[in-house]
């Protein structure tokens, strides 16, 4: 076990992850199971979890998960989502942003990969703007779907669509790596080769997407 443990380490080349999920639950229990799932995979990996905070809906289900099995998990919380009313105890470690858009950044800064578990606005616009940082050439970094019960098979075959219809390059169709079940998907993120054309390959993803600024303001 031990040994499988250690080999799995060896093989991941991601030390942080960040998941985008519901701050619902969602209404299947196949939506909790997934984001447990998903939980113990990295844990069984050796890797460690940022995101949104809070432990509201499936994003309290996932980062309870990898913290209960020992990795570090870093929740970025923007000061207004605060009170405990609103989303909950986060697990570990809590950084203070000051709004939505430093939150997207320094989840992406501190994520080596991205995963997006089931949700609603929050994660589909999470899920977007860092595909459309992929399709950029901001970065390199794999994103990945878990199309549990194929909750996203209409945005797949949207995504088909606007490819067919001439509005999404097909060579930019591969940044999105779906799979159904955790395993796989983490398999698929593993051998991922990014296929962009850099439309912006100088683009620096610290100082163009963080920026002093945001730095500063997440020190504040
Ligand atoms: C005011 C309010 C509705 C708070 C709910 N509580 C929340 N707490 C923390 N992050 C959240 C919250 N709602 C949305 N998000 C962000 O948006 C995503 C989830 O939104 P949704 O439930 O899919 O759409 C998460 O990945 C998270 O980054």
């Amino acid at each position: 076990m031990e040994g499988q443990a250690q080999q799995k380490q060896s093989l991941s080349r991601f030390k942080r992850i960040c998941v985008f999920c519901g701050s619902s639950s969602g209404k299947k229990a196949s939506y909790q199971l997934a984001a447990i799932q998903l939980g113990h995979e990295l844990v069984e990996r050796n890797i460690d979890l940022v995101y949104g905070g809070g432990s509201v809906g499936l994003m309290g289900v996932v980062s309870q998960a990898v913290f209960n099995g020992g990795r570090h998990v870093i929740g970025v919380i923007p000061r207004t989502l605060m009170p405990r009313e609103i989303t909950g105890e986060t697990v570990g470690e809590v950084r203070a942003v000051s709004g939505m858009h430093q939150r997207k950044a320094e989840m992406g800064r501190q994520a080596d990969a991205f995963i997006a578990l089931p949700g609603g606005y929050g994660t589909l616009e999470e899920l977007l703007e860092v595909i459309t940082w992929a399709q950029l050439g901001i970065h390199d970094k794999p994103v990945g779907l878990l199309n549990v019960e194929g909750y996203y098979n209409s945005l797949l075959n949207f995504v088909d669509k606007a490819v067919d219809e001439g509005f999404i390059d097909p060579a930019a169709r591969h940044i999105i790596i779906s799979a159904q079940t955790t395993h796989e998907l983490l398999s698929k993120l593993e051998e991922y080769e990014p296929m962009h054309h850099g439309v912006t390959p100088k683009l620096n993803w610290e100082k163009e997407q963080l920026g002093q600024a945001t730095k500063l303001d997440i020190a504040r």
